[in-house]
């Protein structure tokens, strides 16, 4: 394992520099949870379906996360043997809420026709939002709170606010405020034209706050640091839009997708990230974004900006009985740990490992694996970092490396590259994926993971039932 490069970008260099360490992530031994017991009760995924992914195209898209939200939550309810409101909560994820849909998942659940009495909260985590979700239903079951749980995550990242900067919110304020025609004017002396330059939401949204390093710079000190190569990183893209392509022709996401509609009649029903026709000869001629000239990450081999929502159905053993359902899949546990903001993309690692090895279960016992693909280089420094002997020793506390992952039991049907990553949405998908993957291919076990910005991990391990 190389020490990470003490790089900086333009906007590092106003700040105070920042060594960057894997060492530093030894700390996240001490935010690991305390082992639980397994005498909760049994929690079953039942259901669930999402929208197709569709990629942010520079202007906001058709749909708002509410939007997305109802798009495959309506059809969702509609297949299920009980009446809406027979929910105990509604959670779901969302990392950019528009001002005018504050806490989603309550509106999501009045435009669902769940009824004025619907519980509803939404959960920000960052890229973990669509996970935390499942967890707080799933820890509110297993202690006997609720029984049936609509948990999702929604994002419509097309429309992520656009914030101004500190003049021109003040400017506003004065303006608005001024109560005479005179004061009016005054305050409209005040205007400067760079006051309409906003501070970009998006981009502050995908850059971490404290070590002011966008989301793809993390991916490239983890890569370097793993001796992650560029070839390495396209190989691994272009096997993404290739298994997703191959999901998409044999029928792979059938009940798992639901078509959408937007207000004016356009009929959305496939992921449009997907380029099937991609190569490596294609990839290679992309530039490194983050780090030029000689960084790895690319347009080609990061998730790319997209809009969309899932929700999953978790439903208690009593209910399950009471309505007749069927599970896909029961949620065994799940573990969050977190670790230096800088190197944020090597959070699965430790959540992963963490979960297995309170649970009693080895690398091998795990049938397939979601690891959200936020950029190629940074999955493939997890799989590196499960078989570094100095990392497994000194950061994920094991006598011997953790182990490989085989591509073959990764990802299978492809990832966030091919797929698109609505951060609030893609935690809850890899969940509903997984457990429908387990299922189709007779396999037993499983665990989705993600990295979350910030510097954060969330893993949960399914089984099917
Ligand atoms: C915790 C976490 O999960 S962290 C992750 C959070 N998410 C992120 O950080 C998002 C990461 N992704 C990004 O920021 C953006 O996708 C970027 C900056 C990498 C790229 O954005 P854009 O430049 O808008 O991408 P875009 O899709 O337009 O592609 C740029 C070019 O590459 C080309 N391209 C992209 N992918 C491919 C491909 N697979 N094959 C061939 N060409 C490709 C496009 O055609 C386009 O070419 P053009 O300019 O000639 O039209």
């Amino acid at each position: 394992m190389e020490q990470a490069p003490n790089t900086s970008t333009p906007a590092q260099r106003r700040t105070p520099s920042r060594r960057v360490s894997l060492r530093r992530t030894e700390a996240i031994r001490g935010s690991r949870s305390a082992p639980r017991s397994q005498t909760g009760r049994k929690v079953y995924i039942v259901d669930g379906a999402r929208t197709p992914f569709l990629r942010a195209r520079g202007e906001p898209g058709p749909f708002t996360p509410v939007d997305l939200a109802v798009q495959c939550g309506r059809p969702l309810l509609g297949r299920q043997p009980f009446a809406p409101d027979a929910f105990d909560y509604v959670i779901l994820g969302c990392v950019s809420v528009l001002a005018d849909e504050m806490n989603p998942a309550r509106v999501a659940a009045l435009r669902l026709g769940m009824g004025e009495a619907m519980r509803a909260f939404t959960v920000q985590i960052n890229c973990g939002s669509g996970m935390q979700s499942i967890d707080s239903g799933f820890r509110l079951i297993e202690g006997g709170q609720a029984d049936l749980i609509l948990a999702g995550g929604a994002e419509a990242l097309s429309h992520s606010p656009l914030v101004w900067s500190r003049n021109a919110t003040r400017w506003f304020g004065r303006f608005a405020t001024a109560r005479s025609p005179l004061k009016r004017l005054a305050a409209l002396g005040g205007f400067r034209p760079n006051m309409l330059k906003p501070v970009i939401g998006l981009e502050r949204g995908l850059t971490d706050p404290i070590t002011d390093l966008s989301m793809g710079r993390t991916a490239e000190i983890i890569g370097h640091a793993f001796g992650i190569t560029r070839e390495q990183a396209d190989a691994y893209a272009l096997e993404s839009h290739q298994r997703l392509a191959r999901a998409q022709e044999d029928g792979t996401f059938a009940g798992e997708l639901i078509p959408a509609v937007s207000r004016d009649g356009q009929l959305f029903e496939k992921d449009d990230g997907v380029r099937p026709d991609t190569s490596m000869e294609q990839l290679a001629k992309l530039k490194p974004v983050f780090e030029r000239p000689y960084g790895r990450v690319t347009a080609g081999n990061s998730s790319q900006i997209t809009d969309g929502a899932s929700w999953v159905i978790l439903a208690s053993e009593e209910a399950v009985e009471e309505y007749g359902l069927t599970p896909i899949a029961r949620i065994v546990d799940s573990e969050w740990s977190a670790l230096d903001p800088a190197v944020m993309g090597l959070g699965p690692t430790i959540c992963s490992a963490a979960l297995t090895e309170r649970l009693g279960f080895s690398r091998e016992d795990i049938d397939l694996w979601e690891i959200n693909e936020a950029f190629a280089a940074q999955v493939l420094a997890c799989l590196a970092a499960w078989t570094d002997e100095d990392y497994c020793r000194e950061v994920l506390g094991l006598e011997a490396p953790y182990g490989e992952v085989p591509r073959d039991r990764l990802n299978v049907d492809g990832g966030a590259i091919s797929l698109g990553h609505p951060v609030g949405t893609s935690g809850n998908r890899i969940v509903l994926h997984l457990a429908n993957a387990l299922k189709r291919r007779g396999l037993r076990r499983g665990i989705a993971t993600e990295c979350i910005g910030g510097g954060q991990g969330g893993a949960m391990l399914l089984e099917v039932a």
